[in-house]
């Protein structure tokens, strides 16, 4: 007979210290995006527009989002639901059903599949640097704009690689290891200082550039390799193949995004172009790397030691004993090798960065709703619109449409009983936003201009706020 184990998300314990249990509400909730119009204003700061019931509207944060999100969501009348790990795709099918925004980190796949139940939603935001685990294309043909901090934790991930490099350069992972073990050995054989060293750094972008400072600090020579032209920091110098950098680097650092172009960027073949006795580290995605060749690597002699902080396969939570074979298949012998530093994608995890990104990405998710404000989105035209002279009788429309010719045309013709005080428009591919502020509109006007809107052959989504 089968066990069927029950599967209870842990919601985050910090809520409910906070506002207490009362306060939370997860009753369903009126379509925030279907509902007729309705007095949606906006948001805390500059928002000239009236309040309305953000009580409607309902906030699902996961993977344990830091709590300054929860807190600032709910000082401005979100409903938050918040967890602590990444849902299993039944309950996250469950959940983001009727849910307006959803914060994710890493784990939590917003595929095309996932993203099909999600009827209501307006915004996603990524509280991490990463935003490969979210279709982005699919949301944007869905009217759903998305968020990321891209900066945000890029110091940590630098200083992570750093820490790494030298401790890679000392042997501290086997050294400390031996001395837990009850075994004194302080030979100096494979040991290295990190000055004169130079480390090739593969993505010269936020987290490659801030390492390139800190190494070159360090006494380091400085080499990288991007897609892009990219002008160097201090000393360190842009090399015009990988190859060329896999030949003269000591430490080779991986800091590219997921695309289909990064997938095993590093293999076999470059880790034969690499220095005898150098070192790769890996803070960037599991799928850049393939893991199988650095334990080849590391067996032959060819690599003295790596660094691997993501992997191909990473569990979704917090537990133990999940970082195994039945995970990725060559954990055992990976976990078997000298001179190994592996930690569970921690890259980004410091207090600092954490704290930084739960507001940044929160303020983001905030604008979107509020005022329509889609700047810094990833996925999105990038359109924003400053109110000014916002009265009682104003209406701000958010119209996401297709991006063909003569959709403008027709929008003003539909508002043209109305004086447009502000208007603004951007593509991006087949995605077009404008955002037009009206004024002198009465209730009958506004339900007239919703509904002949959201009747047109291009509309994606229409909102309102007034
Ligand atoms: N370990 C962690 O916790 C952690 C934390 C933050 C970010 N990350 C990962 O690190 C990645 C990099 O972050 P970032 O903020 O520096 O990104 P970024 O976009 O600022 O920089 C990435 C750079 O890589 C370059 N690039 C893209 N494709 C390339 C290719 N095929 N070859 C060479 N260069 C290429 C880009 O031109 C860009 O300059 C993120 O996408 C994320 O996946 C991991
Ligand atoms: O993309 C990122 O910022 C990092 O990979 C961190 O992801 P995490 O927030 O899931 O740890």
């Amino acid at each position: 007979m089968s066990t069927q184990i029950q599967y209870i998300p842990r919601m985050v314990p910090e809520i409910n210290d906070y506002f207490g249990t009362e306060d939370m509400s997860f009753s369903p909730t009126e379509s925030f995006m279907n509902a007729l119009p309705r007095r949606i204003s906006v948001q805390p700061l500059e928002s000239k527009t009236k309040p309305f019931s953000k009580g409607d509207i309902k906030i699902l944060l996961l993977e344990n989002i830091n709590h300054q999100a929860v807190i600032s969501f709910r000082e401005q009348g979100y409903q938050v639901e918040s967890y602590m790990d990444a849902l299993p795709e039944s309950v996250l099918l469950e959940k983001i059903r009727d849910v307006h925004a959803i914060g994710i980190r890493s784990k939590t796949v917003l595929s095309s599949s996932v993203l099909q139940h999600a009827k209501n939603l307006m915004v996603i935001g990524c509280y991490c640097i990463g935003t490969n685990q979210v279709d982005l294309e699919y949301a944007a043909n869905m009217g759903v704009a998305v968020f990321n901090s891209p900066f945000s934790n890029s110091r940590s991930v630098a200083e992570l690689a750093l820490a790494n490099i030298i401790s890679l350069a000392r042997q501290l992972p086997d050294k400390s290891l031996q001395l837990r073990g009850g075994n004194w050995n302080n030979s100096s054989r494979h040991c290295y200082e990190v000055r004169g060293k130079t480390v090739g750094i593969i993505g010269y972008g936020h987290i490659g550039s801030q390492l390139s400072i800190l190494a070159e600090a360090m006494g380091m020579s400085v080499i990288y390799y991007d897609i892009l032209n990219i002008m160097p920091i201090g000393k360190a110098k842009q090399v015009p193949t990988l190859d060329e950098l896999l030949r003269e680097s000591d430490f080779v650092t991986l800091h590219v995004p997921e695309t289909p172009d990064t997938k095993n960027l590093i293999s076999s073949p470059q880790i034969a172009a690499m220095k005898k006795g150098s070192y790769i580290l890996n803070t960037s995605r599991g799928s850049v790397l393939e893991t199988k060749a650095v334990v080849d690597g590391l067996k032959s002699g060819k690599l003295f030691g790596a660094a691997l902080d993501v992997f191909p396969n990473e569990p979704r939570f917090n537990r133990s004993n999940v970082f195994n074979d039945d995970l990725n298949k060559w954990t055992s012998e990976l976990i078997n090798l000298p001179n190994v530093i592996l930690t569970p994608h921690i890259g980004g995890a410091t207090m600092e960065a954490q704290s930084v990104t739960g507001l940044e990405v929160s303020e983001a998710i905030a604008n979107f709703i509020t005022q329509g404000s889609s700047l810094e989105s990833v996925n999105f035209p990038e359109v924003s619109l400053r109110q000014t002279n916002f009265d009682d009788n104003a209406l701000r429309i958010l119209f996401v449409h297709r991006n063909i010719p003569g959709v403008l045309r027709k929008v003003n013709d539909i508002l043209s009983r109305h004086n447009i005080e502000k208007q603004y428009s951007d593509s991006n591919g087949d995605i077009a936003y404008v955002i037009t502020d009206i004024s002198d509109v009465t209730q009958s006007d506004v339900h007239a201009i919703y509904n002949e809107l959201d009747k047109t052959s291009e509309r994606i989504t229409v909102r309102l706020i007034y």
